[in-house]
């Protein structure tokens, strides 16, 4: 793989940067909306969701609070373990917080499902998800999302904030890889 030419690797784009933008625009208006009055705590998941936290959190008029936690349950490859690891907590106390959790991408629903009732236990007054992308037939558990940005096909997409083997993240839009990649 050339690293220094991701557009080589690329087979083909699902979203462009506008479209993004502009879903990420639909969506801060709702969440400007329904958490109006509120002291509103985004919780940001590394490290995926930085592109979508940084894009979301700037259209938002509300003056929120930001903090972030890192799990993992993909390692390097493209299928989720299932195990999911904390390698970085949150800072803030929980109790009595309108909790936001903003992701990148819902795929087997493994990670928010577990990171929900993580949250969940620590006495906040609500725990919602904000992801820009979901696979809905790649469910295998459900998992509440109150806003959503594009629901994708079954496939291994990659870019703003999604990786393969930590590179493509910075890709400034959302696509698929070629076959060559994945072959090494
Ligand atoms: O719905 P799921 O099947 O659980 O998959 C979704 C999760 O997988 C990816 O994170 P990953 O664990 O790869 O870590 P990363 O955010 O550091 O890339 C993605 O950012 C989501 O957090
Ligand atoms: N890069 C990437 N990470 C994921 N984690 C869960 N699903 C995906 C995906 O489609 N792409
Ligand atoms: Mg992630």
């Amino acid at each position: 793989m050339d690293a220094h030419d991701m557009g080589k690797d690329l087979e083909k784009v699902l979203l462009t940067q506008e479209q993004i933008e502009d879903r990420l625009t639909e969506m801060a208006a709702q969440v400007d909306a329904d958490y109006a009055g509120k002291d509103l705590l985004l919780v940001g998941v590394l490290r995926g969701a930085v592109m979508v936290m940084a894009d979301l959190s700037r259209r938002l008029h509300l003056p929120v609070q930001m903090d972030w936690m890192a799990v993992s349950s993909y390692g390097s490859g493209t299928k989720s373990s299932g195990v999911v690891r904390i390698l970085k907590d949150l800072d803030t106390d929980l109790h009595g917080r309108d909790v936001l959790i903003v992701e990148d991408i819902i795929d087997s629903g493994l990670t928010l499902s577990w990171l929900l009732s993580n949250l969940r236990s620590r006495g906040p007054a609500s725990v919602e998800i904000a992801a820009l992308l979901r696979k809905p037939e790649a469910a295998k558990v459900p998992v509440d999302v109150r806003y959503v940005g594009f629901d994708i096909p079954t496939e291994f997409v990659v870019g703003y904030g999604l990786d393969y083997a930590e590179r493509y993240r910075n890709l400034p839009f959302v696509g698929t890889l070629a076959p060559h990649v994945y072959g090494g």
